[in-house]
């Protein structure tokens, strides 16, 4: 498989790759054409904070399977065009959150002491010790903007520095705010209020883009700000007035807006705002983190392995994943059948699952139903997109489970409705490896799905499979394999053949036009 990566990465990564058998092919800071070029045969596509991964690079990657954030934020990623691309996308969330927190810890130092601005006029050759007043941070009080990964590590190291915690973040718990020994308040403006430092820690969403605007920053008044998570959640001209008019004695900052940062953007003139070029992830230890997890992400996803951490696809562990393997094709395969049987117009799709099967974790074989269901009317659907597929389409999809599966260790069910009429088709796994089709409606059977193959409901009498089989045997279509169910005694059957070759119109129309056929249909599914 062919990996392009489009940002510098550890080489412990590219290397990991290769050692897996792929060709990995670098195109650092590619952009615009050259990049659409570059993917336009890629499998894996990995990427830092530098490339724009929009719909119109996605759509210019056809045999895309992933995307691989060697870090955290993915607002570089369009996360929704690439579902609908079926393209997983997966990120790195733990191998740099410490250099992430130490850089920040660092930062809030560096503008509490001026350390870069004395370090400046050092170099220029003066000793401007009479200049520089710096700002303890014993006894101070840190707002924590956004209290997850990165902000729980930097309020844990600036605590043990002696200072008084207290956070805004309206989606994490008190007790989890209290492991933190910090306070939680209920407003951004609490936060600011209490705070000598405020640091950020939120992604850049809707919600939090310009969070911090003039307003804010007034509440602040004589402290300082630091950003190390995501430009365009402070509004630069807003800060750089704010510190350049001494409301704010100063400001760090490693992201922007626009990166890399203009020329001309107003934060570049003022003395105490200090910058770093977007270094927070930058370490040797995280860098070899982040490569190395991405690297295996990909290479899980080339082995049709569960991606640790896909933010599109359902995420399972790998003991789950084990034990739900063996049913996704089966729940893929009983979602073909069904569809096909049902024709067109579906408003809903339930997926049962009984016995040992609904004991697991099964979204992702749910989504393999649906990929299934999608399938003969999508040629891009995989488990990835599936589900957001059944959304866009209005079609309810609902899991329904029960302990109770007949004979069987587990059977999976997949039902297409459209409100009125309904096509149930319920199969299993026998030895683990073997699907087996056992019921179609309330017909029981034991069918092999595979290949090409003909439903027939027909009246039970006698003769009618023999018929069947005369006028298949006339058009040379070889039967490769049979299955009969029917209700009752001279009432309604249901026979499955495994055919080795398609039968044509004309052969349908042949069986249908006898009175003892009540409908065929043929069903298509892969070898
Ligand atoms: N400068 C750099 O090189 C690096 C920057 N980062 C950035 O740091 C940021 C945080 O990363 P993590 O802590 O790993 O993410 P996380 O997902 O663990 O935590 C983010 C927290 O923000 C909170 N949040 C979301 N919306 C909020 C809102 N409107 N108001 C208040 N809180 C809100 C969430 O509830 C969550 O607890 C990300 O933007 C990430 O990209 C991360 C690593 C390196
Ligand atoms: O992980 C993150 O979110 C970061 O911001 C790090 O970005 P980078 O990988 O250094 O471009």
């Amino acid at each position: 498989m062919k990996v392009l990566v489009t940002d510098p990465i550890a080489d412990a990564g590219l290397d990991r790759l290769r050692e897996a058998g792929h060709e990995v092919e670098t195109a650092y800071d590619v952009e615009g054409d050259a990049l659409l070029d570059a993917v336009s045969d890629a499998n894996a596509l990995i990427v830092r904070s530098g490339t724009e991964v929009t719909d119109e690079v996605l759509s210019a990657a056809p045999e895309l399977v992933i995307v691989g954030r060697a870090g955290i934020g993915v607002d570089n990623i369009d996360i929704d065009a690439a579902t609908d691309h079926g393209v997983i996308v997966a990120n790195a969330p733990e191998g740099n959150v410490r250099a992430a927190a130490e850089h920040t810890v660092a930062m809030a130092f560096a503008t509490a002491r001026s350390i870069p601005q004395a370090h400046d006029r050092m170099k220029a050759g003066e000793w401007a010790k009479g200049e520089f007043l710096g700002t303890e941070v014993n006894n101070k009080t840190l707002g924590v903007v956004g209290f997850g990964r990165v902000g729980q590590e930097v309020a844990k190291r600036l605590g043990n520095l002696g200072m008084d915690i207290v956070t805004f973040d309206p989606y994490i718990s008190e007790d989890r705010a209290k492991q933190f020994g910090a306070e939680l308040v209920d407003d951004l403006d609490d936060c600011l209020d209490a705070a000598d430092f405020v640091t950020i820690h939120t992604p850049l969403t809707p919600e939090t883009e310009n969070m911090i605007g003039e307003e804010e920053l007034a509440q602040l008044e004589g402290g300082y700000v630091v950003n190390c998570a995501r430009g365009g959640i402070i509004d630069e001209p807003a800060l750089a007035e704010a510190v350049e008019d001494g409301v704010l004695k100063g400001a760090a900052l490693d992201v922007f807006g626009e990166e890399p940062l203009p020329e001309d953007s107003p934060l570049l003139g003022v003395e105490d705002v200090i910058l770093t070029p977007h270094l927070g992830a930058s370490t040797e230890a995280a860098q070899e983190n982040v490569a190395t997890s991405t690297a295996d992400q990909v290479i899980a996803a080339f082995d049709h392995q569960p991606v640790a951490n896909a933010l599109n696809a359902p995420s399972l562990d790998r003991a789950t994943f084990e034990r739900v393997e063996p049913y996704l094709e089966l729940a893929s395969t009983a979602g073909r059948i069904a569809v096909q049987l049902f024709g067109s117009h579906m408003s809903s799709v339930e997926v049962t699952y009984a016995g040992d099967i609904a004991d697991e974790d099964v979204e992702y074989v749910t989504a393999s139903a649906l990929e299934g269901v999608f399938a003969p009317s999508d040629i891009q659907v995989n488990a990835v997109n599936a589900p957001q597929i059944a959304e866009q389409r209005g079609i309810d999809v609902t899991e329904s489970k029960t302990s109770s599966a007949e004979d069987y260790q587990s059977l999976i069910t997949v039902t297409v409705s459209d409100g009125e009429e309904s096509v149930s088709v319920c199969g299993t796994q026998f030895g683990g490896e073997e699907s087996r089709i056992v019921r179609i409606d309330n017909h029981r059977i034991e069918a092999v799905p595979h290949g090409h193959m003909l439903v027939v409901r027909n009246k039970d009498e006698p003769g009618t499979i023999g018929f069947i089989g005369t006028v298949l045997g006339d058009s040379d279509i070889n039967i490769a394999g049979m299955f009969n169910g029917r209700e009752t005694i001279g009432g309604e059957a249901l026979s499955v053949y495994n055919l080795d070759s398609q039968p044509g119109a004309e052969i349908l129309d042949r069986l249908n036009e006898d009175d003892r056929i009540i409908g065929t249909t043929y069903v298509a599914l892969d070898d």
